[in-house]
């Protein structure tokens, strides 16, 4: 984003008449657009779908000083909407169609190279909803190969909520016609995308690298995350979806043991502490919640709390 920010505030000061910039979001393209546009002194308009984004996501525009505006309609009502008021005002679009955002998210790929001391992954797997991810990392990974850094690129993998799973259907319809759906609500509120702005270039970027698309019911993501979160991580249900294509495609053979394997994470895990909370406390219908640990409620008495205390360390000792 500050890629995108940076150019606008240069075509500003060459006096191009740019009088805000502008994105519809699920949460985390508006957070950062706010943010960068505040730092610069630029105004930021930001379309959200009301009462589809976690407190967090919304909290981040606000206090930025965003003009915030919350419609009825889900997100691809809202990127249909900004790219209508875009085409009359003179508004900046932010949204990951415009190849400004793809420059900047391209970076990740170099980065994940050059963490790596310059030895490739054999696989890269990334969430996608609007799927200018997906085509960014192939950017990413080609540019470097073609500049001889590296002499071949990872396979990509686009995990997608099977709630909102345009591409994934494609993908299985063997690339045949795209069909736009509507997207149900998914916990991972930020891929709830049904009308992917970047299909065309998500496509393109599948075929080229051999990539696949894989997809995670609502309990897969929520357990994937539970199980990362055990582990000393904090991730966001999107991440979920990412580590179920990644256990799913290990299970099936797909991925090897020995694979070296980059799962990408795309938001952080405080921005949806609702939804963890509710898993932990076994509150989703039709959800087991294999890894909840819900909080233990206990007088305010030595003799209570020693006894539960007594309960879960030998529960501890029977295991180890
Ligand atoms: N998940 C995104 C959706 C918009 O995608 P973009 O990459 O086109 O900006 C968000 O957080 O808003």
């Amino acid at each position: 984003m500050t890629v995108l920010v940076s150019q606008v505030n240069r075509l500003r000061k060459m006096k191009r008449p740019v009088v805000g910039v502008g994105c519809a979001s699920t949460g985390d393209t508006s957070a950062a657009l706010s943010a960068y546009c505040a730092s610069a002194g630029i105004p930021s308009i930001v379309f959200l779908p009301a009462n589809k984004i976690s407190m967090a996501q919304l909290v981040q525009p606000i206090a930025n000083g965003a003009f915030v505006l919350s419609i009825d309609t889900d997100f691809d009502g809202c990127m249909k909407l900004i790219r209508e008021i875009t085409s009359e005002l003179p508004i900046y679009l932010a949204n990951s169609l415009n190849s400004l955002r793809l420059e900047g998210q391209k970076t990740a790929a170099i980065e994940i190279l050059q963490q790596f001391d310059w030895q490739v992954p054999d696989w890269v797997i990334v969430p996608g909803g609007n799927l200018g991810n997906i085509y960014a990392f192939y950017k990413g990974f080609k540019m470097c190969q073609e500049l001889g850094l590296v002499d071949r690129i990872p396979r990509l993998v686009c995990a997608q909520a099977a709630n909102a799973n345009p591409l994934y259907l494609h993908y299985k319809s063997g690339w045949k016609d795209f069909k736009p759906m509507t997207a149900s609500t998914t916990f991972a509120s930020a891929i709830q995308i049904g009308d992917p702005v970047s299909i065309d270039r998500a496509v393109y970027a599948l075929k080229k690298c051999n990539g696949i698309v894989e997809e995670a019911s609502e309990e897969e993501l929520m357990d994937a995350m539970a199980q990362a979160d055990s582990t000393g991580m904090f991730i966001c249900p999107h991440t979920g979806v990412a580590l179920t294509a990644l256990f799913k495609l290990r299970n099936q053979g797909v991925i090897a043991p020995t694979d070296r394997t980059v799962v990408v994470s795309t938001a952080h895990g405080l921005k949806f502490t609702q939804s963890k909370i509710d898993y932990h406390s076994k509150a989703i219908p039709d959800m087991a919640c294999r890894f909840s640990n819900p909080p233990v409620e206990v007088k305010a008495d030595f003799g209570a709390v020693m006894d539960v205390l007594k309960s879960y360390l030998g529960s501890k000792s029977l295991r180890s």
